[in-house]
């Protein structure tokens, strides 16, 4: 007579932030409205919504550049709002932002920009500065343009050279704010290619704020669907298009919302 033996593993995993009741204004401006979520790591989590709803805020909050009005946000189980400023660096100084507009300071080269978080953030020696400098822009295929100014490269490549510095210190998490916005087709493909491969081979967790339909089906684990104020969805894609959320539903048959 057989003996079996059914061993099931179940891995419970933590997230990197966890998001409870958050509650942000613009002065007497509801804009999010008692959001909870929690984003997992390894994972790459997409936000979405309609222009307005909320995104770039619930990012700015998550950062502390603008305080919540009330709430909780813990990063790796500890609660941020709670935190001096120097406490709220050390958190800082694990996370990476691709703001939207790129945010590159136009009157020093790809190679200044990049230097800057190193210098500000570690006693690193110039020597090391540099070559990560060099490997950061070989990650994201920009090595030719280290000594060229913002104003000398194109949409993508310019997203590129700030994805680079965002990257520099090796954020455990990395925020991007619409980064294939403005871009050709090809180059936003382009840009997820990395976007996943920063995922694959550096394990980074990822949130990016995103509209373009093509690049969510490429990147997205993990959507939060946000509609004023208030998260409709949050869950993998397939559960999303299986929700029978009628908005949710109009963006995925329109593209747009
Ligand atoms: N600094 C600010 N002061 C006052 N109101 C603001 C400020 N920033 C954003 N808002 C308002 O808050 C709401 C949400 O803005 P937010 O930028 O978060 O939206 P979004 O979903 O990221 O939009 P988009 O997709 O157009 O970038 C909007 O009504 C906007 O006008």
């Amino acid at each position: 007579m057989g003996c079996y033996f059914q061993l099931t593993l179940f891995i419970i995993m933590e997230p990197v932030i966890s998001i409870r009741n958050l509650i942000a204004k613009y002065g007497d401006l509801t804009v999010l409205d008692d959001i909870s979520v929690d984003i997992f790591p390894g994972e790459i989590t997409v936000i979405l919504g309609s222009s307005g709803c909320g995104k770039t805020t619930l990012l700015k909050n998550i950062l502390r550049l603008v305080e919540p009005v009330s709430g909780s946000v813990k990063f790796w189980g500890e609660e941020i709002l709670d935190l001096d400023d120097v406490q709220m660096e050390k958190i800082l100084r694990k996370l990476g932002v691709l703001f939207q507009s790129g945010a590159l300071l136009n009157s020093i080269s790809v190679y200044e920009n990049i230097s800057i978080p190193l210098e500000l953030h570690t006693k690193l020696p110039r020597p090391l500065i540099d070559r990560i400098i060099q490997v950061k822009l070989n990650l994201v295929n920009l090595s030719e343009a280290l000594y060229k100014y913002p104003s000398e490269l194109s949409g993508g490549m310019k997203k590129r050279a700030a994805l680079a510095r965002a990257i520099a210190l090796d954020p455990q998490i990395l925020f991007c704010d619409e980064p294939s916005a403005g871009l050709d087709p090809l180059t936003a493909a382009y840009l997820d290619e990395l976007i996943l491969s920063l995922k694959k081979q550096l394990k980074m967790t990822i949130v990016v704020v995103t509209h373009e339909l093509a690049s969510i089906h490429r990147i997205a684990d993990k959507i939060i669907f946000l509609e004023e104020g208030k998260m409709l969805f949050n869950g993998t894609l397939e559960e999303a298009k299986k929700a029978g959320i009628p908005q949710i539903d109009t963006f995925f048959e329109v593209g747009r919302f």
